[in-house]
């Protein structure tokens, strides 16, 4: 088979399958002319995800294939849509000029794309990061990498499975590597929502990743990244350059360091807590996180600054001061804020543009943008450094004006280039003298074309005589049939049409090489001036990246200020002590999806390890608790992230974990119940206790039986009470239906009742969402079913037999369920009564459609008769 298969094969065909071999599990975009092809198993995937024709190649023959493509200009087209399919993608060019080139072009694989590794604008989303990560197994703990190839972003970490477990959640990175050996254990641990990818094991070795990374950075050591001591982390980053090498990606120069993620710097968020209380995204469809509130950046720098900062709270009070004081100066200076703003508004994505330049991909118009935005630098810079604030100058004295290179741009590159660099038009005169000649000789060259062409019409006398151009003959002179015999002897047939003739004439030709020649040199030349250009701005990478990096903290502080002054937000105060004391605090997101009319009811929050450790919330269903554990959460964590936040006061003595059990998570996919995961949380966060934690339990224990339930809860409340240690006191927000939790209250003296008020009027509750002292009695859970619309028939049994629980429940005997009375059955209500079967009778044989007015006033007075009849 494989004989026959070689001897009908194409020299294409065999050059395609070398390169195939090259690159398994990737789908390969093979350059042909102008288009991608692609064949077989490849072709099938991709005319279904890109919804293009599936043809055969070389149909009957034994090496027939299927194949499909598209025109190479729709590359940015398709290949974003191949990789959000979870393909990766090796786009195969050709390598040489086939114009130049006797027999086949070279070809070779020039990138392979995947989910984590791509500079397509089309593939990136302006707003997020585009992070690969890399996670390697030891011994004792995990190492993980992130890298976001597109800005130059390169992090490395190591800890437990839980932490890093935790910042794969944040990071939310579109790929992730392990070794071949680890995959099992791994993907175990990750779940199946991320694409993954094994490497060979070797690759995962600690010498092999020392080397990578100090070759990479041109350093002796790693000991300045502050990682040398990092065993597993460094594995974890190592392979990530290995894997840049893999996928073609060899222009790296702008992954210039590599930032350590520093446990202790960082408030503790576990994975739950991320995702329960919504802070980079929502957990159910149409649901709106708290970033959403937050972005009001201007740049997609300081959009994914957010980010960042938003899943990496502060511990530090000076550096959570730092970033307040900013925010502070631009809530008080409008005109400072508004001016800024106009800035940033116009620069464009400079962490990406300047990515772009170190891999050689920036086309002429982003070089413009490129340096569009660099000149806003100058007047932000400006109105920092004139301000009276410190802060507002350390901040502008980090930026670099990059002046030198803004000019030269500016003096070679044309203000109307387009996105191709060999197209002509691109350089400005005056930057190369052989250039500004072939210009001229471009350009005088097609006006002394049409000077020829006057002539001939004049000399010859056919009026509509042309010189038009074309790749076979060059410039001719197109004659219809009509005017045939108008032509001179000396011109030359080149070509007969149904109705026209062409002709050339000796001086036609060496005008056309001297056009021809002048603008493929003048090509060249653009192309050459260009990329000195961008090799220049290449010096420029380093001030770059760092400017970038300050105006997204710029942007993200703006943003703070601006989401300050339209939601009245206030200044918290940060400091050292162990309380917690938010007045007329707000949850951020409600407040903002209340319908009109309605306003968020604001509450006091208070915490403190000597009294007030743990509040149990009691509160009828719909009451407003779960809505008051996150927003004290979500207002510990804005301060903490240097924003203000919504209350008339906090002051927020740092906390340095935040732990979540709210909601039901359920992860039955996983084999495990709803029960089971509530658990597995809860224990979680009591074997991670500290003294600086705040913890959220709501609803503990109600996924099982009420006796199961309130022995767990009361056993929780009481061990975070009585920690082993004396010290460690976590403050807690502990919502629950089970009343009796209130009693605790009586033995432990940091436990404190409260409860969120409802007013009772008749037969209705309504909802005043106030935190009061002391604990609730009811749940109104029976109301609240009421309100969803159960069918009244339950709603009425519902109460009869809570009724039957309730009474003579301070007794204290326990109820049996066969002693629970048994329905009444109930009759219909005409069944009730003879009266109202009589009126049935005398109602249904009504017509309505041919009574007349008194007629059925009539009929009305003879119900009514029956009616008053005892
Ligand atoms: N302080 C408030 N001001 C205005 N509306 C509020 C307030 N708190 C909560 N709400 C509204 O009430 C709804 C129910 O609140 P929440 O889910 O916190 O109740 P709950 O007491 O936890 O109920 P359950 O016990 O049934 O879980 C929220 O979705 C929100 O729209």
């Amino acid at each position: 088979m494989a004989e026959a298969k070689t001897t009908t094969e194409t020299p294409l065909m065999k050059q395609y399958n070398a390169i195939k071999a090259k690159y398994p599990g990737a789908l390969l975009l093979f350059r042909v002319g102008d288009f991608y092809e692609t064949f077989g198993q490849d072709a099938i995937a991709a005319s279904k995800v890109l919804d293009i024709v599936l043809t055969k190649r070389g149909a009957g023959s034994s090496s027939e294939t299927e194949l499909a493509g598209f025109p190479h200009h729709s590359l940015d087209t398709y290949l974003p849509k191949l990789v959000k399919a979870g393909h990766r993608v090796a786009i195969c060019d050709q390598l040489e000029d086939p114009r130049f080139v006797k027999g086949i072009v070279k070809r070779g694989v020039t990138e392979l794309v995947t989910p984590g590794l791509s500079y397509n604008d089309n593939v990136l989303d302006r707003k997020q990061n585009n992070f690969l990560a890399s996670v390697f197994s030891g011994k004792e703990m995990l190492g993980v990498s992130f890298l976001d190839v597109s800005t130059g972003e390169f992090y490395a970490a190591q800890g437990n499975e839980s932490y890093v477990l935790k910042l794969i959640q944040g990071f939310a990175p579109s790929e992730i590597i392990f070794s071949k050996q680890s995959r099992d254990k791994l993907e175990k641990l990750l779940g199946d929502e991320y694409n993954t990818f094994a490497l060979e094991e070797w690759v995962y070795g600690f010498d092999y990743a020392y080397e990578k990374l100090i070759n990479q950075f041109k350093t002796a050591s790693l000991k300045g990244f502050g990682i040398d001591e990092m065993g597993e982390a460094i594995i974890a980053a190592g392979a990530i350059l290995h894997y840049l090498e893999d996928t073609e990606h060899r222009d790296t120069s702008h992954i210039a360091y590599i930032s350590r993620i520093d446990e202790d710097k960082y408030v503790w968020l576990d994975k739950f807590t991320i995702r329960n209380l919504e802070i980079v995204y929502a957990q159910h469809e149409g649901g709106v996180p708290l970033i959403d509130i937050l972005d009001q950046t201007a740049t997609p720098m300081g959009s994914r600054q957010l980010r960042k900062w938003m899943i990496l709270p502060l511990k530090d009070k000076i550096a959570i001061e730092e970033r307040l004081k900013v925010v502070d100066e631009f809530h008080k200076d409008n005109t400072l804020s508004e001016k800024l703003l106009e800035q940033l508004r116009q620069i464009a994505d400079l962490e990406r543009l300047i990515s772009k330049v170190a891999v050689n991909r920036i086309n002429p118009r982003e070089m413009l943008q490129l340096k569009k935005s660099l000149k806003c630098i100058a007047p932000i810079r400006q109105q920092l450094i004139q301000h009276s604030s410190n802060e507002l100058k350390k901040l502008a004295d980090q930026l670099h004006l990059c002046e030198f290179l803004t000019e030269k741009i500016e003096k070679e590159l044309r203000e109307d280039v387009s996105i191709l660099s060999n197209q002509g038009g691109l350089i400005k005169e005056g930057v190369d003298a052989e250039l500004d000649e072939l210009q001229k000789i471009a350009f005088s060259g097609k006006d002394y074309l049409l000077q020829i062409q006057k002539r001939e019409v004049e000399r010859t006398g056919i009026s509509s005589l042309k010189i038009s151009y074309n790749k076979v003959f060059g410039y001719y002179l197109e004659v219809s049939n009509a005017n045939k015999d108008k032509v001179p002897s000396d011109w030359i047939r080149k070509q007969t049409l149904a109705n026209a003739e062409r002709f050339i004439t000796e001086e036609l030709k060496v005008y056309e090489e001297k056009i021809l020649h002048a603008e493929e040199k003048l090509v060249v030349i653009e192309q050459r001036i260009f990329n000195a250009l961008v090799h220049h701005a290449a010096e420029f990478v380093p001030q770059i990246q760092q400017n970038a990096r300050v105006l997204a903290q710029i942007d993200c502080l703006l943003s703070f200020s601006t989401v300050a002054k339209n939601n009245r937000y206030v200044r918290p105060d940060i400091n050292e002590s162990l309380i917690i004391d938010i007045k007329s605090g707000r949850h951020p997101v409600i407040e903002k999806q209340l319908p009109v009319g309605e306003t968020y009811v604001p509450n006091d929050i208070f915490l403190d390890s000597e009294k007030q450790q743990i509040l149990i919330i009691t509160g009828p269903n719909m009451a407003g608790k779960s809505a008051l554990l996150r927003q004290t959460a979500l207002i510990v964590l804005l301060a903490q992230i240097g924003c203000f936040v919504p209350a008339t006061s906090a002051s927020i003595g740092i906390v340095d974990k935040i732990f979540t059990r709210v909601g039901a998570s359920d992860n039955l996919s996983r084999g495990e119940s709803t029960f089971m995961v509530e658990m597995t949380e809860t224990a979680s966060i009591l074997n991670n206790l500290s003294n600086r934690s705040l913890i959220l339990m709501d609803e503990i224990g109600r996924g099982t039986s009420t006796y199961d339930g309130v022995s767990i809860a009361w056993a929780i409340v009481e061990y975070l009470h009585n920690h082993s240690h004396k010290d460690c006191k976590p403050k807690t927000l502990f919502a629950t239906h089970y009343h009796e939790l209130n009693q605790l209250q009586e033995d432990l003296v940091r436990v404190k009742n409260f409860n969120v008020s409802v007013k009772e009027v008749g037969d209705k509750i309504i909802f005043m969402r106030k935190l009061k002292e002391g604990g609730s009695e009811h749940s109104f859970g029976i109301h609240v079913a009421q309100l969803a619309g159960m069918p009244n028939k339950v709603v009425f049994r519902a109460n009869e037999i809570l009724h039957f629980l309730e009474k003579d429940r301070h007794k204290n005997e326990k109820k049996k369920v066969q002693d629970i009375p048994k329905p009444i059955p109930q009759m219909s209500l005409f069944e009730s009564d003879p009266r109202l079967r009589e009126m049935e009778e005398m109602l249904v044989k009504i017509d309505i459609n041919t009574i007349s007015p008194v007629e059925a006033l009539l009929k009305l007075n003879e119900v009514l008769t029956v009616l008053k009849r005892k």
